[in-house]
């Protein structure tokens, strides 16, 4: 199904970044002095084939779900709260809505599996795979065809945003309990064990870590999922979320949209998607560093660095919001700075190479 997406995403384009390096360079500032700003600028260059890109219209895609595996007691908070959280997207007034219209991003809100969902929300896409994933403690959290229904919502949703003009898509989620499944993918594709991987999430106290990464190692045990299998491994303990977010990877890589992660969860998605389909991965931009510790070890996976280093642990695609405007930022310069010949400013001669 998915075999015409994957061989149609484009390589990045090397000499269109050298390139946009030389327009760098010609700048009014001393070589490399912009430091990830540059490659920022150099890397959408490469991606989207032009040297000068143009600032791109953006938006963050929220994917909510639930997770069976929540009856085990991994959350600080209760399933509940993730249907109460899309009504409080849908009305603007989450984090993610501010941090949005800071930026001028879209923020695109779709219900993919939530449990206790509140009907009848305005701007919410309802694309419900199931009533939230059953508990990968005790089987797998949900089949592959409801696994593939996700990434394919998440590919649907990344499609008719690049064809609405969108050039740049932000990953967010909201999903109690994601953090435990996205630590059990994490084991997966890292080989590290849950004691490395597994984080306090929402903010569970030392007793609810200790159920947490007995979860995962259960889940780890029972439904033994390999990483040379990453659609099977996401099927046993994954979540609606997470697919549907791998889904908007591929979906934009195929349109030649680059695709911000946010924090933990959306990463792991990044990573899913990646071993899906390797030619994604340079799509893949890490806005920032989450506190979840399993973050850095995922990160090191797909060879990314974050720019940023906010202490956030939020998710909803916060941190991918932020990390909008050092896109913007880096682009700008490349449209508007002032050359060392138009400004009638000294440069050194280019080193011979
Ligand atoms: O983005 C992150 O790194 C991040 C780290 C910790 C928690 N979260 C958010 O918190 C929820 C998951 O936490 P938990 O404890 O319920 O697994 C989910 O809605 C995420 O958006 C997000
Ligand atoms: C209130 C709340 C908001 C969130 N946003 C993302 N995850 C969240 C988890 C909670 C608990």
């Amino acid at each position: 199904m998915f075999d015409a997406i994957l061989s149609s995403i484009p390589e990045p384009d090397a000499r269109t970044a050298a390139r946009c390096q030389e327009l760098l360079d010609a700048k009014t500032k001393p070589r490399g002095s912009l430091g990830r700003l540059e490659e920022l600028a150099c890397r959408f260059a490469a991606l989207t084939g032009k040297p000068v890109p143009p600032l791109p219209a953006k938006a963050v895609v929220v994917m909510a779900a639930d997770h069976g595996v929540v009856e085990e007691g991994v959350s600080a908070y209760p399933a509940e709260v993730t249907g109460q959280m899309v009504a409080n997207f849908a009305r603007g007034g989450a984090a993610i809505n501010v941090l949005a219209r800071q930026v001028g991003a879209r923020v695109e809100v779709v219900d993919v599996g939530v449990r206790y969902p509140v009907e009848g929300l305005e701007g919410v896409k309802v694309r419900r795979v199931g009533p939230g994933t059953a508990n990968f403690t005790r089987g797998p959290a949900m089949t592959r065809e409801q696994a593939e229904a996700a990434l394919a919502v998440g590919v649907e949703v990344a499609q008719r945003l690049a064809d609405e003009g969108v050039g740049l898509v932000g990953l967010g989620e909201m999903g109690i309990g994601n953090t435990t499944a996205s630590s059990a993918l994490t084991c997966v594709f890292t080989g590290l064990p849950p004691e490395v991987v597994v984080g306090r999430g929402t903010g569970v106290d030392d007793a609810g870590l200790a159920r947490k990464v007995e979860a995962v190692r259960r889940g780890l045990e029972v439904n033994r999922p390999e990483a040379a299998r990453p659609l099977e491994a996401l099927a046993k303990v994954g979540g609606f979320e997470l697919a549907g977010l791998a889904g908007v990877a591929l979906g934009a890589a195929s349109r030649r949209v680059p695709v911000m992660m946010d924090g933990f969860i959306a990463s792991v998605a990044g990573l899913v998607a990646a071993r899906l389909c390797p030619r994604v991965t340079p799509y893949l931009l890490a806005s920032h560093l989450s506190v979840e510790v399993g973050h850095a070890r995922v990160l090191e996976q797909l060879g990314q660095r974050p720019l940023l280093d906010l202490g956030l642990r939020l998710g909803e695609g916060s941190g991918a919001a932020l990390a909008f405007g050092l896109v913007d930022a880096a682009l700008r310069v490349l449209h508007e700075m002032a050359t060392f010949t138009g400004a009638g400013v000294t440069d050194i001669p280019p080193p011979v190479r």
